[in-house]
Formats: C-alpha cells, sequence, structure tokens
C-alpha cells in the first residue's frame, strides 16, 4: 500500500492514472475530516443516488460507519478467500489518509452465508457467499468527529478531472441532505414458518443428543411479514438505534434487498493489539418489574439447562482464540446481559493479539461458534443441513468491517430479518441441548423476533 499525503483527489487520480498502463487498475482513496453531519441523512440520501448502502453502529463506541455505492466488491466461495483478496486490494492500493483512527483508509463492510454448503433458495439470490463492499463513500463517525473516505477503482484509461467532478458532485449532494422523510411500516400480515414441524425438529435434534451424536445443536426458524408499502430502511436503522443501545445495528443492502438487525453478540474485535470477544448463549425474558425482572435473572445465572448451552461458547472460543492471543483474560462465570425483550448469559474475552494474525484468521476460526452451529461443530452442522426448514443465508454468520490498518470488528448477524420491498423474513433461534423442550424453545425464539418485530410494527 502506498500513502500519499495532503493532496486533493483530482491531483492524486491524475499522478495515479498517468503511471498506470491502460489494462491495469488501482484502488485509491482519499479520506478527510468534514464537518458534523447526521449519518442517517448521510444514510437516506444514498437512495436518492440509486446505490448500495451498508450501515454500523455499535453504540457503545460511539462509533458509526455509513457506505454509500461500491467502489469495490470481494466476492468469494470461500471466507479464507476474503482475506487473500482483501491483503493483495489493499496492498496495491494508493492510500490517503492523515488520520490513524479505525475506520479511515481502505474500509470494507461486508458478511458471508452460514453454512456455505447449504444449497441456496431465491430467498438470498441477491448476495453472495462471502462478500466484502468497499464503498465508494464511507462516513465514518467516532464520538462528535466525522470522517469521509472517498474510494475510487481506476484504470489507466480514465479521465481523473471527470471522475473528480462526478464524486464531488455526489459528495456535496450526500453531505449536504437534510430530509429524513421517516415512515413507518404498516404491517399486514405475519406468519409463522412451519411452527409445528420445527417443534419436531427440536425434538429430533434432543433425540440426536441424547442419542450421543452431538452435544448441542442451534436451531432456527422464520418469520414471514408483509406491508402496506415497501419498508423504509433508514426508519427501521433509526428505531433499532433506539429500541437496542447495547446491540450492534447493521444493515447491507443489495440490489434493492436489505439485511438488516440490531445483535449483541460480537465475534471479534481487534484494534491495534487489543482482542475482544463475547461468549453469549443462554435465555430469559425480561420481568415487567424490577424486582420480578431481577428474580428471573439470578434463575438464568444457575439454570443448568442454560449454563450447559452457555459453558459449550465459553470452551469453544477460549480453546480457538488461544493461538492468536498472547495473553487472555476470560471470567470463569457468566454474567447477565441485559437487552430491551430479554436477558442472556455472558461472558466478556479479552486477549493481546499476536501480530501476524488478522481479524480475518479469528472469524474463520470462530465461525460458526456453539451459540449459533453447536458441539461439535461438523455433527451439528450436518444436522441443521438435514433438518432445519429454513434458508439461513447470511443470518448467524459474521458481518462487520474491516480497514486497511488491520482494525475491524465482526458481529454474530442474529435479531435480524431480510427486507424484500414490502416483504420481510425474520430469524430466530436457539440452542438445544439434551433438556431442551421444544414447546419452551418456541418460546424463546418467539421472544428473539420482537427486537426485529417490535420496530417493523408487529
Ligand atoms: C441463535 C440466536 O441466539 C443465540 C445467541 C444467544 C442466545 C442463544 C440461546 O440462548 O439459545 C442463541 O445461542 C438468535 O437470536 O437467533
Ligand atoms: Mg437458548
Amino acid at each position: 500500500m502506498i500513502e500519499v499525503k495532503e493532496e486533493t483527489i483530482e491531483s492524486t487520480l491524475r499522478k495515479v492514472i498517468q503511471d498506470l498502463l491502460p489494462s491495469e487498475s488501482r484502488l485509491v482513496s482519499f479520506t478527510k475530516r468534514i464537518k458534523y453531519i447526521d449519518p442517517l441523512h448521510f444514510f437516506e440520501a444514498g437512495t436518492n443516488l440509486h446505490m448500495d448502502r451498508s450501515f454500523w453502529k455499535s453504540t457503545l463506541d460511539k462509533f458509526t460507519l455509513v457506505g454509500i455505492g461500491t467502489a469495490y466488491a470481494i466476492q468469494a466461495n470461500h471466507s479464507h478467500q476474503l482475506k487473500e483478496k482483501w491483503d493483495a486490494l489493499v496492498q496495491m492500493a494508493i492510500i490517503n489518509n492523515p488520520y490513524h483512527v479505525p475506520g479511515t483508509g481502505i474500509t470494507a463492510i461486508g458478511g458471508m452465508d452460514f453454512d456455505p454448503l447449504k444449497p441456496r433458495t431465491v430467498l438470498w439470490d441477491k448476495f453472495a457467499t462471502n462478500e466484502l463492499c468497499i464503498p465508494t463513500f464511507l462516513l465514518m463517525e467516532k464520538e462528535d468527529s466525522v470522517y469521509l473516505t472517498i474510494t475510487v477503482y481506476v484504470n489507466g484509461e480514465d479521465n481523473p478531472e471527470v471522475i473528480a467532478k462526478q464524486l464531488g458532485e455526489k459528495e456535496r449532494f450526500l453531505t449536504s441532505y437534510r430530509g429524513d422523510g421517516l415512515c413507518k411500516p404498516s404491517l399486514v400480515s405475519k406468519e409463522e414458518v412451519n411452527r409445528t414441524n420445527w417443534k419436531q425438529t427440536v425434538r429430533k435434534g434432543t433425540e440426536f443428543i441424547s442419542s450421543g451424536h452431538a452435544n448441542k445443536v442451534v436451531l432456527a426458524r422464520e418469520l414471514k411479514l408483509e406491508f402496506k408499502e415497501p419498508i423504509h430502511v433508514t426508519t427501521v436503522i433509526q428505531d433499532l438505534i433506539v429500541s437496542q443501545p447495547t446491540s450492534y445495528i447493521f444493515a447491507f443492502e443489495k440490489a434493492g434487498d436489505c439485511f438488516i438487525g440490531a445483535t449483541p453478540e460480537r465475534l471479534v474485535k481487534v484494534e491495534k493489539d487489543a482482542l475482544l470477544s463475547t461468549c453469549l448463549a443462554g435465555t430469559a425474558p425480561r420481568g415487567k418489574t424490577d424486582e420480578e425482572d431481577q428474580a428471573i435473572g439470578e434463575q438464568l445465572l444457575y439454570d443448568p439447562k442454560n449454563r450447559e448451552e452457555h459453558d459449550f461458547v465459553v470452551q469453544m472460543i477460549k480453546k480457538s482464540l488461544k493461538e492468536f492471543c498472547k495473553e487472555m483474560q476470560v471470567p470463569d462465570k457468566p454474567v447477565l446481559y441485559k437487552l430491551k425483550n430479554l436477558q442472556h448469559l455472558y461472558t466478556p474475552v479479552k486477549g493481546i493479539f499476536k501480530e501476524g494474525n488478522s481479524v480475518f484468521d479469528v472469524v474463520e476460526k470462530l465461525h460458526p461458534t456453539p451459540a449459533l452451529g453447536g458441539e461439535p461443530r461438523e455433527a451439528a452442522l450436518q444436522f441443521i443441513r438435514e433438518h432445519e426448514l429454513l434458508d439461513r443465508g447470511w443470518y448467524g454468520a459474521p458481518i462487520g468491517w474491516v480497514d486497511s490498518n488491520q482494525n475491524g470488528e465482526f458481529a454474530v448477524a442474529i435479531r435480524s430479518g431480510l427486507l424484500k420491498g414490502d416483504k420481510a423474513s425474520l430469524f430466530a433461534g436457539c440452542g438445544v441441548v439434551k433438556e431442551s423442550d421444544p414447546e419452551a424453545e418456541l418460546e424463546e425464539t418467539g421472544i428473539k423476533f420482537l427486537p426485529m418485530l417490535n420496530v417493523l410494527g408487529g
């Protein structure tokens, strides 16, 4: 990667393009600090330019990314190819970024299939098996500082003046847009897909476990929704930010379809040499009063079935992260993680990241953890592939971002749904262990639909 400093887009492009052969291409990026603008205005403005959009927010870190358009998309059949392709691209890139803050310089946002071996249905036809999108315009907000990175893929025959002018016009539109046009969705129908069959699948899961084939299998189901008019994505994001302040809010749009959610589950965060991960499994509802809520929480903390579900995740993450960390801190007991609609057992993991590894290596090693796949992984995946009546697509898989300075964060895409115009599919799963009761697991998945269902007017 070549770093250049203190030039305009046009002068940088001119120099880069004149050195390229007609058949050669380069990614060129330019980061600057801009005055405060509302990230949701910027996101909404993207629809008017008919460009795909992406969104990521970690409310706790006061960190937001909004991507508009696609300067370059990395698609791959296998997740390990993402890293190879990303490294090759960044190595050749021309990066003009005087700031050493995560989420500046070339930054990509993306996700992947939960299980690339499960045959696809039309539901997810717009989404690649693995995809990283490097947006043309990327807004990064940290605390109250806002940065804009403009990235473009040029070849030796491009005209620097024309490109710079077009980018300038779009930038002015995106950064000056003020209309929010918020519009609440009106739900007209709701269908729990295969509700009865799903309980039978859970029963099959417990039999599979009792007969010694696995210890845990995570099974998911789908809720189909229909609306009066196409769902307004910006409104959904805004409502998720307000209702789920302790979750990551994400949205990834592809040719009009949008995968969106509010997940509490961090898979991995890498910033310089600090690594963070999360074990999240074991669930109970919130109480209606403080006393009831505390009592439910206490019960969850000591409930053997939920502790077992949780412990498989802790053991696996601990074991998997050893090779990546010089030091690691993992508390030996979970605490409660409270969300608006439910509470979880939670064990945070902290480590000192060993040099020479990347966030992609960790994602590949961890996915799927027993919070989404099961234990042991292969037997659980085989069971899910054969018996789950659902195309998970990107649900339950890593979703997140990475930048050219090796920072990045991926969450597990749960509490999510796929919006397709005036229709939506929501997904929710639960950890099935030997003692699982199908009716109780059905109820648990029912609560897990709520973060998305509530903001969609259900
Ligand atoms: C699979 C989901 O949740 C996982 C994460 C936390 C708790 C879980 C549980 O208690 O079953 C699940 O393992 C989902 O929300 O769709
Ligand atoms: Mg559970």
